[in-house]
């Protein structure tokens, strides 16, 4: 066979790529060559694991830039909330295992320092950055080093108070300190707020001034001769901004915007930053999300966060279920209570869509307020909205609503304000690990006075619940239900108000009781099945609530079986220790009742899937069985005993 025009293919330059350390002596040209293949790579990857694709493809030029010019791990890049590091976890020794990504025993979805130590501070929840680049900063200063500090920090997430508190710090503690503020007008929805308007502003380049008048300042802060480099990047840059801006007044020495995907304009800034600067430096670098990939750039979404899909269509893979999401549950619950009652608004921190509020939002416009990343804001806002007598629903993942606990506790329980909470993705999330499992809320929602704790077991009792909730009006309430879809049950008309602090019996039996919380009932049901076939007669009971509990239910699963198991999907210090602590008090445990409390085990969970972390918990249905067997301290081959 004859082959015409064979030419031997160039090695891309990312197969030359391993450490940072080999970007060092490549030319610009080379690095924007780098970008490409880099983006590509990473688009590949993202195709297979599925994963938060368009903020990674925004910052592919601005992260090899970075690691061009700064010598990391001794400079220190922290990027804020990480689920952007994906195109730096591959220049940084990872791109072995890329396609591993958010799979089980494979690399997190977001910067971990137990991965490697190019992630010098762990992320996901948001707006961090600045505060830990901060301490490391005055941590070297103290420790007499020279080494390089820069925060990546996004402008969604400069819409969180942590952001301000630490700019606040930082201006006036003068550390040299880097924060590069990735400005892509995106949060995961579009961002709102008053200071995502002025960076737009900033970014249109109604404030910018000259190059002399730049030149001028930045020569000041630089201390010596600016890099002749820096001409040809403010000659194609959107502008300088050189005075009166927020970050100026706030002691930052403040550079920008400039265009995050030119190589000409980022490698020579950061040179001078890097070579000469003093203080605290804000440089405010334009991207655009989703950069790159044509059916991100198109998407409403930039394809922040997606499945697994077809690079050459961008088409993603879609679950078949049979179930509505108990996000939608909610969501439509939550319209269908509004349409009745005027006094309903919702309250989102960034995450419309996450929280279904996109779908409330658009019927009720007037009455849904995307606060941007400020769980503690949203939270007491929603308490000031109480004052006033309206209703409203809080909806906040399990784990970013701990950033609201003070809130929580001294703006809604202690004056009694009923604000509801709808706690979205409750218990294990999967792919998202340890950073966004929603383990704590029971605990540190059921001790406090006048909460009221509800966990629906399927999509139907979410829906009676959301009832329940527009109807409490006594005091705080919350419900918690987890990422994903429902088990299929028949969904009723309207949602029917539950008795407060009232739970239900599922199925009766003799010997053991079962008591679950929330979505673990399915799984108590089918432990029940085996356990009577193993002729261990079993009650289960779903307890609806966490707090109050339902002492006559207690006292009835108490009194007449040998054993009680409670289960639920949270950790230590939630629903079975409020049923402990009242068994005690209450001498319901001096009959030799044995009681086994079923929680998520004292560890942080890494990212796999959400059913293989239930039973790797121990709380699928062959655990209750186990947990049961143990009990009564019987072999689990001993059946029918
Ligand atoms: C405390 C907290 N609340 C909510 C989120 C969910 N979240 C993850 S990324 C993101 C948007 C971040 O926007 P930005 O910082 O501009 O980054 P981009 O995705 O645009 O690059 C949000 C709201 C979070 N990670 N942490
Ligand atoms: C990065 C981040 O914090 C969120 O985007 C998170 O990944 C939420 O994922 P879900 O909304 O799919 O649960
Ligand atoms: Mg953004």
């Amino acid at each position: 066979m004859k082959v015409e025009n064979v030419t031997k293919p160039e090695t891309p330059l990312l197969d030359k790529v391993r450490l940072p350390g080999d970007l060092k002596g490549l030319s610009e040209d080379e690095l924007v060559q780098l970008s490409s293949e880099l983006r590509t790579e990473m688009i590949d990857a993202v195709s297979q694991t599925g994963g938060h694709l368009g903020a990674g493809l925004g910052v592919v030029e601005l992260t090899v830039a970075l690691h061009h010019v700064f010598d990391t791990p001794d400079d220190r890049i922290i990027w804020d909330v990480g689920h952007q590091a994906y195109p730096h976890k591959i220049l940084t020794g990872r791109r072995d295992r890329i396609r591993t990504l958010r799979q089980e025993g494979g690399l997190s979805g977001f910067t971990k320092r137990s991965e490697s130590e190019y992630d010098p501070f762990g992320a996901a929840h948001s707006s961090t950055s600045i505060s830990a680049g901060l301490g490391m900063a005055v941590a070297r200063d103290l420790k007499g080093g020279r080494n390089n500090v820069i925060a990546v920090i996004g402008d969604g997430a400069m819409s969180a108070g942590m952001a301000y508190e630490a700019m606040n710090n930082a201006g006036a503690l003068d550390a040299r300190l880097i924060v590069i503020l990735n400005d892509n007008d995106m949060s995961i929805a579009p961002p709102q707020g008053a200071m995502s308007a002025y960076l737009a502003r900033l970014a249109s380049g109604r404030t910018y001034q000259g190059f002399r008048d730049f030149g001028k300042k930045l020569s000041s802060y630089l201390g010596k001769n600016v890099d002749r480099a820096i001409t040809r990047a403010v000659e194609h840059a959107r502008g300088y901004v050189t005075g009166g801006t927020l970050f100026e007044e706030m002691g930052f020495f403040h550079i920008g915007p400039i265009d995050g995907h030119n190589m000409e304009h980022l490698v020579p800034v950061l040179k001078n930053v890097r070579d000469h600067g003093q203080g605290p430096v804000l440089i405010h670098v334009v991207t655009q999300k989703g950069k790159g990939y044509p059916p991100a750039e198109a998407a409403a979404d930039k394809y922040h966060g997606v499945s697994k899909f077809d690079v050459i269509t961008g088409a993603q893979a879609k679950a078949p279920s049979n179930a509505p999401a108990y996000t939608k549950v909610f969501a439509q619950a939550l319209q269908e209570e509004a349409r009745e009652d005027d006094k309903i608004v919702a309250v989102t921190a960034a995450m419309p869509s996450g929280t279904g509020l996109d779908l409330f939002g658009k019927e009720f416009p007037e009455r849904t307020f995307d606060v941007g990343i400020a769980e503690q804001h949203g939270v007491t806002f929603a308490a000031g909205m109480a004052t006033e007598g309206y209703k409203p629903f809080c909806a906040i993942y399990s784990t970013f609503l701990q950033r609201a606990y003070d809130q929580v506790v001294h703006d809604v329980a202690i004056q009694n304000l009923p604000v509801r909470f709808a706690i979205d993705r409750a218990g294990y999330v999967g792919a998202d690990g340890a950073t966004h499992c929603g383990a704590f809320d029971i605990a540190y929602l059921a001790s406090l006075p006048n909460m009221v704790v509800m966990a629906p077991a399927d999509e139907a009792e979410l829906k009676h619940m959301v009832a329940t909730a527009v109807a409490h009006d006594a005091g705080p309430i919350a419900f918690r239900y987890p990422r994903g879809n429902g088990v299929g049950v028949e969904m009723p008309e309207r949602g029917q108000k539950l008795e407060i602090g009232k739970g239900r019996i599922v199925k009766e039996g003799s010997k053991i009781a079962i008591l679950s919380l929330g979505t673990r009932l399915a799984d108590s049901l089918k432990a029940a099945d085996e356990l009577d076939a193993a002729g261990l007669s079993t009650t289960v009971a779903d307890a609806r609530f966490a707090k109050p509990l339902d002492e006559a239910l207690l006292r009835q699963l108490a009194s007449d079986h040998e054993v009680l198991v409670t289960i639920e999907e949270g950790s230590v210090g939630g629903f079975g220790s409020q049923v402990l602590h009242f068994l005690t008090n209450e001498g319901l445990l001096d009959n030799g009742l044995k009681v086994r409390s079923m929680v998520m085990p004292d560890v942080f969970m890494d990212h796999a899937k959400p059913e293989k972390m239930v039973a790797d918990a121990g709380l699928d249905a062959s655990g209750i069985v186990r947990t049961v067997f143990a009990a009564l301290g019987r072999q689990q081959t001993e059946a029918r005993a």
